[in-house]
């Protein structure tokens, strides 16, 4: 499968580029046909008749290419749609015309289901041309849709993408296809990964259409982000010479843990432990009076520092943020962390006291690495959570561009980005994961990446992807017992993480 994902925008442009390639070619017609395939694949020589949803566009038109291909093999359809108008695209209208030439029946509605005993629904009423609230009539639709599928336990297949599902943004309108299964056409795209997208996409297989691959790099500037992948990575990972010192795997910094919240810290410390750092230095705020830890008793390989003098350690990396609190001591410790000569980690609470900061993280000459969830990145935009969520890939783009610095927008399909516009979607990682110090479980992994001498685009990518990764083993069935999704914790996260690093190098 390609990696590259697309915006609506790059795909527009592709089409473009192939239509002025290869004129007279039907796109449709390879979708219809590839669609048509892909259903007897799933279904077998089944006899049940199919449901067939036939939008106004050219989603609808591969829908009706598909159910003239399935009915020449003796498939029963029952198609449901308008019919064509003057104001149907050209492709969709030769897909009307050749669908009711060959004895196809287009129903104004979907007929009594009491009659038949559908084996598959074929959602071909939206694809990426979606740019309203779904009608009454075709709401209607989704919702018997989306109900059969799951009374009946039929598989629900969308054309492209769900309908009702913005292909840029993963945002679902309120009724949506839930698909079991989606057949892409021409690239993957970011709204199948993100956000909502995952919930509604079900399995997602790519079907390129026998396009030129070159095509696609005509895709607009940052119309085009990709999948995080270890092949962006793997290479880069820390490997240990046979005559490796500790010295060698560098050191990392973590800091944070106001007195409520030493936890956080430590979660972090022991993670960074774990993936490989020489050395681990933590320094929580307060002091022994108010419990802040100088011993981690099941970790005592990490070093306790009191935050002045974290920085006379060896640092090759530092993480601020875990547990650090918003007080006035919490910012002056960052504010003076924010001088750091290397590679920086800024997560949690670093994150919600950074726009106060902005001058100096924008002057930092070392990178900066931020990790916000949504509620983070709502306090770094100065915005709220829905309007972070409404286009997760922007606010990510916006907050690296505005703090110069890589950033993972986290959640489910975390988007990393670039101060240059490029981005990332990573797709590990599951719900077991929505419970508190995964976090900075994230921020561990990726200060000991970086202190290991990892470059900032490539630690964070791999630090996301192995969070998420292990998180999946965790909850996996497989010959271990299951420790998840309900109740898994962050240190089972961190364990499992090693392991899968290990695998890598
Ligand atoms: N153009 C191409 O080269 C290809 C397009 N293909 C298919 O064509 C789709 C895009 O087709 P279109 O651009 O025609 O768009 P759609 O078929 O997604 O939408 C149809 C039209 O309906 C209107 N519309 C949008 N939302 C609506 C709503 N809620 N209620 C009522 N009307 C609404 C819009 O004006 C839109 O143009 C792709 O997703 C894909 O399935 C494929 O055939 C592959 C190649
Ligand atoms: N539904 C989900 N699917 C995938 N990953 C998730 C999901 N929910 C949470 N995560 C991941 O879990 C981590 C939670 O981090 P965060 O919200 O900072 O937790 P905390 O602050 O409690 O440590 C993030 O990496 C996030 O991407
Ligand atoms: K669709």
């Amino acid at each position: 499968m390609r990696n590259q994902l697309l915006t609506i925008r790059g795909l527009r442009a592709v089409e473009s580029a192939f239509q002025a390639q290869n004129p007279g070619q039907s796109l449709m017609a390879r979708a219809g046909e590839a669609a048509a395939r892909w259903v007897r694949e799933l279904t077998g020589e089944r006899p049940d008749p199919i449901l067939v949803l036939v939008g106004p566009g050219n989603n609808g038109g591969d829908a009706l290419v598909c159910a003239r291909e399935l009915m020449a093999l003796g498939y029963g359809c029952v198609c449901v749609g308008q019919p064509a108008t003057e104001w149907t695209p050209a492709d969709a209208q030769a897909a009307h015309a050749a669908f009711i030439a060959a004895g196809g029946v287009l129903h104004p509605d979907i007929p009594e289901t009491s009659s038949y005993r559908f084996s598959l629904i074929i959602d071909g009423l939206f694809g990426i041309g979606l740019n309203q609230p779904l009608s009454a009539t075709y709401a209607a639709w989704v919702e018997a849709a989306n109900t059969l599928s799951l009374l009946d336990d039929i598989p629900l297949l969308a054309l492209d993408i769900a309908s009702g599902l913005n292909s840029d943004t993963g945002l679902a309108q309120d009724i949506c296809v839930t698909a079991t299964h989606t057949l892409t056409f021409i690239a993957n795209k970011p709204g199948l990964l993100t956000a909502d997208g995952p919930d509604h996409s079900g399995e997602v297989q790519v079907c390129d259409l026998d396009i030129d691959p070159a095509l696609l790099t005509l895709a607009l500037d940052n119309e085009a982000g990709n999948l995080n992948d270890p092949n962006l990575w793997a290479d880069d990972l820390p490997q240990r010479a046979l005559n490796a010192n500790k010295g060698d795997a560098g050191s990392a910094g973590l800091l944070g843990g106001s007195p409520s919240m030493t936890g956080a810290l430590i979660l972090a410390a022991r993670s960074a432990l774990h993936s490989g750092a020489g050395r681990v230095y933590a320094a929580a705020l307060g002091n022994a009076q108010s419990g802040a830890p100088m011993l981690d008793p099941l970790q005592p390989e990490i070093m306790f520092r009191d935050p002045a003098s974290l920085r006379e350690a060896p640092l090759t990396a530092l993480g601020v943020g875990p547990g650090l609190g918003r007080s006035d001591v919490s910012r002056a410790v960052l504010a003076s962390a924010l001088d750091f000569e290397g590679p920086l980690v800024l997560d949690a609470d670093a994150l919600v006291l950074l726009p106060t900061l902005l001058d100096a993280v924008q002057q930092r000459h070392e990178p900066t690495l931020l990790t916000p969830h949504p509620g983070e990145a709502a306090a770094l935009l100065c915005t709220d959570i829905p309007s972070i969520e409404a286009n997760r890939i922007q606010a990510a783009c916006d907050i690296a561009a505005k703090y110069h610095a890589t950033v993972v927008l986290k959640g489910c399909g975390s988007i990393i980005a670039t101060p240059d516009g490029r981005w990332w979607i990573n797709t590990t990682g599951n719900p077991g994961m929505a419970t508190a110090g995964m976090g900075d479980v994230l921020t561990g992994i990726t200060t000991a990446l970086l202190a290991q001498g990892m470059a900032p685009e490539q630690a964070l990518c791999a630090a996301v992807w192995l969070h998420g990764a292990a998180a999946d083993v965790c909850v996996e069935s497989g010959n271990l017992p299951k420790l998840g999704p309900l109740g898994l914790t962050a240190s089972e996260v961190i364990l499992a993480a090693r392991t899968l690093l290990n695998a890598l190098i």
